[in-house]
């Protein structure tokens, strides 16, 4: 589909922008402007990994201010074959475990050394499940350099005794660089093949870096929307893994639409209520935006949350979410269910449980504390679905 509105500068819903997409490049040349050419480097090379270096690279050749090469730094594996993933990356172009059948790009280079594959770029794309994210920050610091620009991509948070730290916080304090995030309604295996997407990119306040972000990542197919609420947007991406795996649920119990939308709309208010209580900046709007609503339906239909929980609803809970998502997914990882430990956390340290009976209901489902069958369930031992409106109304809502 080609989107009528690729050409138009439009405004984000809170008054940000949206950059049109890539135009081609300017005249530019010399070694000097070589120099101050940015470069970019993918870290993380998983379904969306891969997805992510492709849009990039498709820009990087059309921009003169970006160095044509992206470079994707690969979590290294031995294929059945014997042979090391990023040498099949490099010699066909194509990550043959994580997006088999498309072409990246003949200028995205796989690269197995994280500090090598990192060294030279001012412009740092962190994408790699959450959980392997602090462990990389950690190898990273001191590797970096010093004017590097972050983005985050990574749908998670850690949980650590200060209370919840969003990934582009980890990624801002350990490495002391600048990080943005970039969620949205993106289905990795859709947008490899071009269909139409938007984005949201979350930014705190250099709108000269967050333009030129949404300039790396937009292209005709790849809508791309900035609002200055980076908290906001990643909360979004975080917290709507959890209401996925409640979707999951639904669909594996066989409910029906109606009920699938009863979760989407509840997990949409614990998203948004639990988002401002953590952080009285976010705002309304971003709810709106793709990261939020949209992200919510994309994940609740399509997603890899939502499969394995209704795998896992259809066999009753006897069979565990890691077995399953290692026998569907095949090397790709789920966030939904440790979101939904770390969620879980928060709200039994702050006192919240009750305030947030879906998220609360996932997380004892996916512990087996609770059948799959109790996320629609009501009694007078659990908290249920009717507590959010009255308590939550009182504590957010205007
Ligand atoms: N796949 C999708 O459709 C989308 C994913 N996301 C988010 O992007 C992030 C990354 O997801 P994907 O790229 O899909 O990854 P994925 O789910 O395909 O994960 C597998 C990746 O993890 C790597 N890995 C395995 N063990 C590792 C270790 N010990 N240390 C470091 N890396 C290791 C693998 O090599 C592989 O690259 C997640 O937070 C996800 O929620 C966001 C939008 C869409
Ligand atoms: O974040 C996603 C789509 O926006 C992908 O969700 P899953 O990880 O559930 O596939």
């Amino acid at each position: 589909m080609a989107p009528a509105f690729e050409h138009r500068l439009l405004p984000g819903a809170d008054g940000g922008v949206v950059a049109p997409h890539n135009t081609g490049s300017t005249n530019v040349s010399g070694d000097d402007q070589l120099l101050l050419k940015s470069k970019v480097t993918v870290v993380g090379s998983g379904n969306w990994g891969s997805v992510a270096a492709k849009l990039i690279a498709s820009n990087t050749l059309k921009l003169s201010s970006f160095h044509e090469e992206v470079r994707m730094w690969v979590f290294e594996e031995t294929l059945p074959s014997g042979a090391k993933l990023s040498d099949v990356i490099n010699r066909t172009n194509e990550n043959v475990k994580y997006l088999p059948g498309i072409k990246l790009g003949k200028n995205v280079v796989a690269d197995p050394d994280l500090e090598n594959a990192v060294k030279d770029a001012n412009m740092l794309v962190f994408v790699t499940p959450h959980q392997f994210m602090e462990g990389i920050c950690k190898r990273l610091v001191g590797k970096i350099r010093r004017d590097a620009e972050a983005i985050s991509l990574v749908k998670g948070m850690e949980v650590k005794m200060e209370g919840p730290c969003m990934i582009s916080s980890l990624i801002s304090e350990l490495l002391g660089i600048n990080c943005s995030v970039l969620m949205g309604a993106n289905i990795a295996n859709e947008i490899a093949v071009e269909k139409f997407s938007e984005a949201t990119f979350g930014y705190k306040e250099n709108r000269e870096i967050a333009e030129k972000w949404v300039q790396l990542f937009s292209t005709p197919y790849f809508m791309v929307t900035a609002v200055q609420d980076v908290e906001g947007v990643e909360l979004c991406g975080t917290l709507k893994n959890v209401v996925a795996i409640a979707a999951g649920f639904v669909d594996g119990l066989e409910m029906g639409n109606n009920t699938k939308a009863a979760i989407m709309r509840i997990g949409l208010r614990e998203m948004r209520a639990l988002s401002k209580l953590l952080f009285s900046s976010v705002k309304d709007s971003t709810f709106f935006e793709s990261c939020g609503v949209a992200d919510v339906i994309t994940t609740c239909l399509g997603g890899r949350n939502r499969k394995v929980a209704e795998a896992f609803a259809k066999n009753g809970g006897k069979r565990s979410f890691d077995e399953l998502e290692a026998e569907m997914l095949q090397g790709q990882k789920l966030q939904g269910v440790s979101t939904a430990r770390e969620v879980y956390e928060v709200l039994s340290h702050r006192g919240w449980l009750e305030l947030f009976p879906l998220f609360t209901t996932v997380h004892e489902i996916c512990t087996s504390r609770l059948p799959p069958s109790a996320i629609v369930e009501y009694s007078e031992q659990k908290p249920n679905f009717s507590l959010l409106q009255g308590s939550i109304n009182g504590v957010v809502d205007e």
